[in-house]
């Protein structure tokens, strides 16, 4: 695209026009900062960084031959295995005992235990909605989902799954705020006496704020509203605080190949950190527009005035360490690494903020896939450099570290250690980090099938030490301790009965893919206390590295059945076609992609990894033949085409493979994986979707 487009040189960078005008007319604007010294010390900034970037990444090239190397050479044996990591620098020295100090941190994250809602940057209408899923209708949540048992009759309000919503609700209360005496359900008005009266914490008007767990309950009473008029003491819905934090991601969820789309990202940040973004859209026959919730307001029972947060504390996912943009061009006509852009424009942005999204005027970034302590270390150095050009005190930008690839976790206490003093999370993101489980050892055998990986030694490791290691780093109460993504965004029983394990483990966050699951997953951390769990845990050992690195290669000899393995193909390949065909030909990032059984899972670049690198494993080692993949695309083409028949702008794949970007790609991802930098999907979709792009604007 850069191309054939005018270009803008600022500092001896070219800029292509979008970014530029978007930060000299938008970001610039309003923060006191000088636009022809900013572009300079960015110049500065990407002269000093961007050697080290790549050669970052020439670092985990050498790893990865060196692994292959020795796997192809040696049978496993896990002392000279742990021996030969050690040799190479993959296995680095642990730290000396030490408490990370990441100075003020909001509340939410360093003081409360709740969900962690993810959310797609580009889609403004979303994003909206997550910022404000802080707080969320119980009623709505149990009544529209598969939370209960059967589903409403269609054509109005179904009073009898009003009333098991109402049973579930009420039983829910009596464990969060009992009753001194009876039970909710019981209740008939007035003022209700609580078996704890401190956990009445507010009013607003009828409505009852009560408090548990350091979470907030609304008891909405309204005898004018039609669920209320029916309740025997009005009770029109149970209001949770609900997703505490959120994400606004720019990296695994969202489709960003030039400076067009990095743009529209930027801006939707700007308008969350300025505190004006709307999104108008048609719903139910009505345009309707979303803007930010304002903060809630109650009086104490001592009458005093009492604000609590509208809205979620947000997080801004930048991109890792890999890619480059075309964005921006360097001065030796290379393409930028836009993880550098995105640490500079983002913090920039978050200058906007002035309260309104952290009170302690703290900047939280996410970042993901970084391999060990040298690249956490590298952020680290990045952020501060940031903060100079930005002229913030240093350590304003905190940071999140994704433990999603094997090095980190290998390493977790020497990569925290790195990033000590600004550190306000890690979370375990089992997605990428099975990924690159599957690319590491590619060249040791083949895989167990994806559904044995879950209960597989080195991912139970991973999970245990993630907390652990963080407790032994003295987060608790100073950071988020946050486990993984609940990928199957309509089977909600599943995830109350499943996700309280992870507030179980001492995590204080979790992720959830919805609002809805933000307050269905909220009630966990009312049965769970969580800090009384990391208190327990604390004592624990963490599980040994052995067993981290205890590899999920088959058994020799497995006995590979044919049809087990058609379907493990076909449910990967399913995955692919379903997720990557939205991905080039629509620029959508994250999609509710039905499975073979047609049930919508969370699929973005991070399932992609797994899904890609799964095949690429089996065809290196002769469980699946180049034929049986290929006829596994083909089946599952024609299925994907009938599971978008009802897409205006869905291209079919079936019979246009010579035509389709998005098939080339998908087949690209499988055939040429083992040589995917550490797995990575994101290089080839990038490429695909930017020759759809230049295709379409022909
Ligand atoms: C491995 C990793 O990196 S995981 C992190 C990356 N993954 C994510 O960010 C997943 C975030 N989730 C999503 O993007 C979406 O929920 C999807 C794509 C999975 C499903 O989207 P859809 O099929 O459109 O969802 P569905 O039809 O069930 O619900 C749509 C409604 O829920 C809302 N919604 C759904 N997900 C979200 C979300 N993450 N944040 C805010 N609102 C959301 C929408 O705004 C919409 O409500 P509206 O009509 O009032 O605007
Ligand atoms: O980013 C999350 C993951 O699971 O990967
Ligand atoms: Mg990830």
């Amino acid at each position: 695209m850069r191309e054939d487009r005018e270009v803008m040189d600022r500092a001896g960078l070219v800029i292509a026009p979008p970014l530029a005008t978007f930060i000299e007319e938008r970001a610039l604007p309003g923060t006191g900062l000088d636009p022809a010294a900013f572009w300079s010390g960015v110049a500065a900034l990407f002269a000093r960084f961007a050697p080290e970037n790549r050669a970052l990444l020439a670092e985990r090239d050498r790893l990865r031959a060196a692994i292959d190397g020795w796997h192809r050479a040696n049978t496993f044996d896990p002392a000279a295995y742990h021996a030969f990591l050690t040799d190479i620098g993959y296995l680095v020295a642990e730290p000396a005992p030490f408490a990370i100090d990441p100075g003020r941190v909001d509340a939410e994250i360093a003081t409360m235990a709740g969900p962690q809602l993810v959310v797609p940057i580009l889609n403004a209408r979303f994003l909206l909605n997550a910022a404000n899923a802080r707080w969320g209708s119980l009623y709505d949540a149990l009544y529209g989902t598969d939370a209960l048992p059967g589903t409403p009759a269609t054509g109005g309000y179904d009073a009898a799954r009003g009333a098991q919503v109402i049973a579930w609700a009420k039983a829910f209360l009596d464990e969060a705020v009992p009753l001194a005496s009876g039970r909710w359900a019981d209740w008939t008005g007035g003022d209700p006496v609580l078996a704890d009266p401190a956990q009445r914490v507010g009013r607003a008007g009828d409505t009852l704020l009560f408090r548990h767990h350091g979470l907030h309950i609304e008891l909405v009473i309204d005898r004018a509203h039609p669920i209320g008029a029916t309740d025997p003491a009005g009770i029109a819905d149970v209001r949770l605080e609900s997703a505490l934090t959120t994400i606004c991601d720019l990296e695994d969820s969202i489709a960003a190949v030039d400076a067009d789309d990095k743009v529209v990202a930027y801006a939707n940040w700007l308008g969350l950190m300025q505190g004006d973004l709307t999104a108008s859209f048609a719903k139910s026959g009505a345009t309707r527009t979303r803007t930010l919730a304002p903060d809630r307001t109650y009086t104490a029972p001592d009458d005093s005035p009492l604000t609590l947060p509208g809205r979620s504390l947000l997080f801004v996912r930048n991109v890792g360490h890999l890619m480059t943009t075309p964005a921006v061009r360097l001065p030796d006509g290379s393409d930028a690494p836009e993880g550098i852009l995105d640490a500079i424009v983002t913090s920039l942005i978050a200058r906007h903020d002035r309260g309104r999204n952290s009170r302690t005027g703290s900047i939280y970034i996410v970042k993901p896939k970084m391999h060990g302590p040298a690249e956490a270390a590298f952020a680290d150095r990045l952020f501060d450099a940031v903060e100079d050009l930005l002229a913030l005190p240093r350590h304003t930008i905190k940071l999140g570290l994704m433990d999603e690839e094997r090095r980190t976790s290998a390493n977790l206490a020497a990569c925290i250690h790195a990033v000590r003093h600004r550190l306000v999370f890690i979370n375990t993101g089992f997605l990428d980090r099975t990924g690159d489980e599957l690319h590491t050892s590619m060249h040791a055998g083949a895989m167990i099938p994806k559904a044995e990986m879950k209960t597989s030694t080195w991912i139970a490791a991973y999970e245990n030490r993630n907390v652990q290691i963080g407790l032994a780093c003295g987060m608790s109460g100073k950071a988020q301790i946050g486990k993984g993504m609940w990928a199957a965004p309509d089977r909600m029983a599943d995830m109350l009965d499943q996700k309280i394990g992870h507030p179980q483990t001492g995590a204080n966050t979790a992720w959830v893919p919805s609002p809805t699951a933000a307050t269905l997953h909220a009630t966990h951390y009312h049965r769970v206390d969580v800090f009384a769990r990391q208190r327990a845990r604390s004592a624990e050992t963490p599980a040994p590295l052995a067993d981290l690195l205890t590899l999920p290669v088959a058994e020799a000899g497995r006995n590979w059945q044919a049809d087990a393995v058609r379907a493990e193909l076909d449910n990967n390949a399913q995955g692919i076609l379903g997720y990557v065909v939205r991905w080039v030909d629509q620029g959508i990032g994250c999609s509710k992609v039905p499975d073979i059984h047609d049930i919508g899972l969370m699929e973005d670049r991070a399932t992609l990894r797994i899904s890609s690198q799964h095949i690429a494993n089996w065809l290196l080692h002769g469980v699946a033949s180049p034929a049986d993949v290929d006829a596994a695309f083909a089946r599952m083409a024609t299925k994907v085409d009938v599971q978008n028949a009802d897409d205006p702008l869905y291209r079919p794949m079936h019979g246009n493979e010579a035509s389709s970007l998005a098939w080339q790609a998908a087949r690209a991802l499988v055939f040429e994986g083992v040589d995917q930098p550490n797995g990575y999907t994101e290089p080839l979709l990038h490429r695909f979707r930017a020759a759809r792009k230049a295709a379409d604007a022909q």
